[in-house]
């Protein structure tokens, strides 16, 4: 079952930048614009969430038009919302949890799922499910470095990206962790960021996730 998640894309994705951006994209115009900001920023992965009506169409767009980018659909719930994300262009694709379903969806495909996990458990289902890369949802919430911490030594397979309530400052402690290669957050590009167009906001905010580190 080792082959379940196409790890070699995933460590690929994951190892671009220390920050993989967490998007809500409301108009899919904005997007294109948005992931070129990133990407000049130094974070060429980022996660576009299936939590807007056009979210599909944004993916579709940056897929197509964003040379550099690794664009990924986050909050993808179900085997349709997988294949959905597939068909528009998505190099990867982020689930806040696992069902049975969504995994059957995504085991074997070229396009990685990147799924969620909380507990000790649930990382051990994974993992036995062939699934390595994870990742911590709602991090700080379900107990943040401390919970990455004492993981590590009874499951060093798995590999995290945790995501949620993650901010530039508690970034490098996750960051410093043995079993996390990167993180993910909202606080480069918001949506109030994106609805003024700030580019160059987002773009700065950038270009400081990318030089985080332990
Ligand atoms: O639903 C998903 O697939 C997600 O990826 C959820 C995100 O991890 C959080 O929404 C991150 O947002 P912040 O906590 O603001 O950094």
């Amino acid at each position: 079952m080792a082959s379940s998640q196409n790890t070699e894309r995933l460590d690929t994705i994951m190892q671009a930048a220390p920050v993989i951006p967490v998007l809500i994209v409301e108009d899919p115009a904005k997007a294109v614009p948005m992931a070129r900001a990133l990407v000049r920023g130094g974070l060429p992965a980022i996660e576009i969430t299936l939590r807007t009506p056009k979210a599909l169409e944004a993916i579709r767009a940056v897929a197509a038009e964003v040379e550099g980018a690794f664009v990924g659909a986050g909050t993808v719930l179900d085997a349709a919302q997988y294949q959905a994300a597939v068909e528009a262009g998505a190099t990867f694709v982020v689930s806040p949890g696992a069902t049975d379903k969504l995994l059957a969806a995504a085991s074997g495909h070229d396009v990685p799922l990147l799924p969620g996990s909380s507990t000790a458990s649930e990382v051990m289902k994974l993992l036995e499910a062939g699934y390595s890369r994870l990742k911590l949802f709602p991090a700080e919430a379900v107990g943040g470095a401390n919970l990455l911490k004492s993981l590590a030594s009874p499951l060093p397979a798995a590999r995290f990206c945790p995501t949620g309530g993650i901010t530039e400052k508690t970034a490098p402690t996750y960051l410093g962790l043995p079993n996390v290669v990167c993180v993910g957050g909202s606080w480069i590009a918001g949506p109030d960021a994106i609805a003024a167009e700030d580019w160059d906001g987002i773009e700065a905010r950038a270009r400081q996730a990318a030089r985080l580190s332990a």
